[in-house]
């Protein structure tokens, strides 16, 4: 549905090139939710502000239902614009409009019919759980409400995509999930495709099919969002991944375990969670495996587990045991660090 191929983007600042994106090439599907994870500067900014060009690219090829629309006029780009809604982490709100002006304000300018307007206001407003405050101002809402205005507003103009630039990135923690949880509904039952960009591993976690992994402006690593969890590849992927997924423990106790063993972390899809490799692992070499930390993250459609185990026993009885575990479904790290 939209292709990026071959995009590069390079800003002159005075004497200072800087290149943004790099040749960056990807294909979101119609009805998925993509997700494209990275850094402050990685370059996610400017990649989804070409897809609607916001931003145009230096050169490469930026292809919506089959039309290069940088090829497009100015009115069909508009037009074109119409199909794809965005919203924002700052909701861009006019503060001295109701929440129902926010909605139905843009679509006056569009032209759009009296009673058309009416209607789709209020469908979003609903779709968006926020009928009863319709008369209130954006300076009276919290700042999950002000999102799920925004959202209303650019599903108003009914889209068949809909790109979302850190939608979440300033919210808390539950706000977020209620947030992901709409964007998740939207897909699923509006079925429009959802694009978007995020420095934190949870958005990405929680509601996306495929994911690409940004850093300095080109895409380091991308697939299905259980197969990049799983089997991680590029350092910049594993890095992101351990920062804020894996399990550590306290130095002092780090230190005791390994006095009598090794230390590994292990990570596996919620089917893999059926094989008793640990109890496999006691049986087959003289190590004792013992859990010190676990924990489960909920993907979209499936769950990955960690833990953290310890392997007690000699140099080549848990390095046989390590080998063994890296044969299964089961993503090893040593943790000896
Ligand atoms: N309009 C611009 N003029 C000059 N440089 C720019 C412009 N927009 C972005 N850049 C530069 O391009 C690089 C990528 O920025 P971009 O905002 O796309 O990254 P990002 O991954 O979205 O980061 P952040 O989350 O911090 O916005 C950065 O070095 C940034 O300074």
């Amino acid at each position: 549905m939209i292709e990026l191929n071959h995009v590069s983007k390079t800003f002159q600042v005075g004497k200072k090139k800087i290149e943004a994106l790099k040749d960056v090439s990807l294909t979101i599907r119609k009805g998925e939710i993509f997700g494209v994870i990275g850094f402050s500067g990685a370059g996610k900014s400017t990649l989804i502000r070409c897809i609607n060009l916001l931003e145009r690219p230096t050169s490469g090829h930026v292809i919506v239902d089959d039309k290069d629309i940088l090829k497009l006029s100015k009115r069909d780009l508009l037009k074109l614009r119409r199909k794809i809604g965005m919203i924002f982490q700052g909701y861009n709100l006019l503060e001295t409009a109701s929440v129902y002006e926010n909605i139905a304000i843009p679509l006056k300018l569009e032209g759009v019919a009296k009673d058309e307007i009416e209607r789709r206001t209020e469908k979003y407003l609903d779709i968006v759980g926020l009928t009863d405050r319709r008369d209130a101002y954006p300076s009276q809402l919290s700042g999950g409400q002000k999102q799920r205005v925004a959202i209303a507003r650019a599903l108003a103009h009914e889209p068949e995509v809909l790109l979302s630039d850190e939608a979440t990135s300033a919210l808390d923690p539950n706000t977020t999930e209620s947030i992901l949880e709409l964007l998740l509904k939207i897909n699923a039952e509006l079925g429009i495709t959802i694009f978007l960009i995020t420095h934190e591993l949870n958005v990405i976690q929680r509601v996306c099919d495929r994911v690409a992994v940004m850093e300095k402006g080109q895409i380091v690593e991308q697939g299905s969002v259980v197969d990049i969890f799983a089997r991680p590849k590029e350092a910049m992927t594993q890095q992101f991944i351990r920062n804020e997924s894996r399990l550590s423990i306290p130095e002092s106790i780090r230190r005791d375990l390994l006095k009598s063993g090794r230390l590994v972390n292990l990570t596996f899809l919620g089917e893999s969670a059926k094989d008793p490799f640990l109890a496999t692992v006691a049986k087959k070499f003289d190590v004792l495996p013992s859990i010190i930390a676990g924990g489960i993250d909920q993907l979209k459609d499936q769950s990955i587990g960690n833990l953290l185990v310890h392997l007690k026993g000699d140099r080549s009885e848990t390095e046989a045991a390590i080998q063994y575990l890296k044969q299964q479904e089961i993503l090893v790290e040593e943790a000896d660090y």
